[in-house]
């Protein structure tokens, strides 16, 4: 019982560890193990790397869903097109892998500009971002991803160059210490954010779009897991392509994951197209539940159930008496169980819902 126990406070009485002892004996949980990476919303190094780049959309007219995003984007560009100016700064938010470096890349193919991407951890030092700042040409796009983590001194130096593509540069020290002021070519900083409330006000006031990505809808997902296969050249039907989008925790990037495993196992067992059957059968094998719960998940649900009665429960209690970290928790895990209405928050703590009860096979 490694992982519901460990991270127990050796002063709860006794019958909470021999209870939480009889939930994996009842609920068949398996011992603990890192959480399975196929259902992780962040990118794998492989999904990092070049093999990715083919499946990624490539204009707006590809982008599947988050139709209002695409409406107030697709205005911006005609907008500043017409006006042949840059893009207003954007600012992207929403849990990972739903599409936000791939957005940022489409708007500078659809600008015609020049596309640079880091993320935040990357720009530690003022000289990383000044680097960046200086070689940027008219028009080209910034993207700065997981903002909410920059450091002070950068984020500062950010501001004059968002406002008026000014780079302010300290030289010297102590009371001979002089600002230097460098021009900037106008360009554009699109952000992404997991924590848009984690970002400073004076950073926020400065972007002129602030746009929210949203889980996808099983059928958006499936006309991405169709566009997938056809690039893949994987022979699928549409009902095979919905069984993966069901399992896919709203999110493309899983999606697409989803259906490379599935390819493969549809290829060992000579299955010559998937279909449904096959498709539920080769997610089965991966422990990928017909919601797209895995043990985690649901040993997160069956604790929250058994050891405090559904809850209301604080997310500390939840992450000690799983074994997970509560940004983790709070991070990848929740959004999506709060978003299929098998979490709700209150202000107590959260609860589970019926809907969540029934799935795991409580009455
Ligand atoms: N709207 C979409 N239509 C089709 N495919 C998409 C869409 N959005 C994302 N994808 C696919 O999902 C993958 C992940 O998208 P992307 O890298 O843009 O996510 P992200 O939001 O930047 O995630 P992270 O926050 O982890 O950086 C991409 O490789 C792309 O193939
Ligand atoms: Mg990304």
């Amino acid at each position: 019982m490694a992982i519901i126990s460990s991270k127990q406070n050796s002063e709860e009485p006794k019958d909470q560890t021999q209870k939480s002892r009889g939930v994996r004996e009842r609920k068949n949980i398996p011992k603990a193990s890192p959480k399975p990476e196929i259902l992780q919303p962040v990118a794998t190094a492989e999904e990092e790397g070049k093999q990715d780049e083919s499946i990624r959309p490539q204009r707006l007219a590809d982008y599947i869903g988050q139709k209002d995003l695409k409406g107030v984007l697709e205005i911006a560009i005609a907008a500043s097109k017409g006006r042949g100016e840059s893009l207003d700064h954007l600012l992207l938010y929403g849990p990972p892998g739903l599409g936000k470096t791939t957005m940022s890349l489409i708007l500078a193919t659809e600008m015609g500009v020049n596309c640079k991407i880091t993320s935040a951890p990357a720009l530690e030092r003022p000289r990383d971002i000044v680097g960046l700042l200086v070689n940027l040409s008219p028009g080209d796009i910034l993207f700065i991803d997981e903002i909410h983590r920059l450091a002070r001194m950068t984020e500062e130096l950010l501001y004059p160059a968002m406002e008026d593509f000014r780079l302010d540069i300290t030289v010297g020290k102590g009371p001979t210490a002089k600002i230097r002021s460098i021009p900037l070519a106008k360009f554009t900083l699109v952000g992404a954010t997991t924590r848009v409330g984690s970002l400073s006000s004076p950073l926020r006031d400065r972007f002129g779009l602030i746009q929210r990505l949203r889980f996808y809808e099983p059928d958006e997902l499936t006309l991405i897991v169709l566009r997938t296969a056809e690039i893949l050249k994987t022979e699928i039907t549409e009902d095979g392509a919905l069984e993966i989008a069901r399992r896919s925790r709203g999110t493309p990037r899983i999606a697409n994951r989803l259906l490379k495993r599935v390819r493969d196992y549809a290829q060992v067992k000579k299955y010559p197209q998937i279909n449904q059957e096959v498709a539920s059968e080769g997610l089965e094998v991966f422990n990928v539940d017909p919601k797209g719960l895995d043990w985690a998940d649901r040993l997160m649900l069956t604790v929250m159930i058994e050891q405090f009665n559904g809850g209301p429960v604080g997310l500390e209690a939840v992450a000690a008496a799983t074994g997970e970290d509560s940004m983790t928790i709070e991070e990848v895990y929740e959004p999506y169980l709060l978003q299929i209405g098998y979490l709700h928050r209150t202000p107590r703590g959260r609860v589970v819902t019926p809907a969540a009860r029934k799935h795991l096979g409580y009455e």
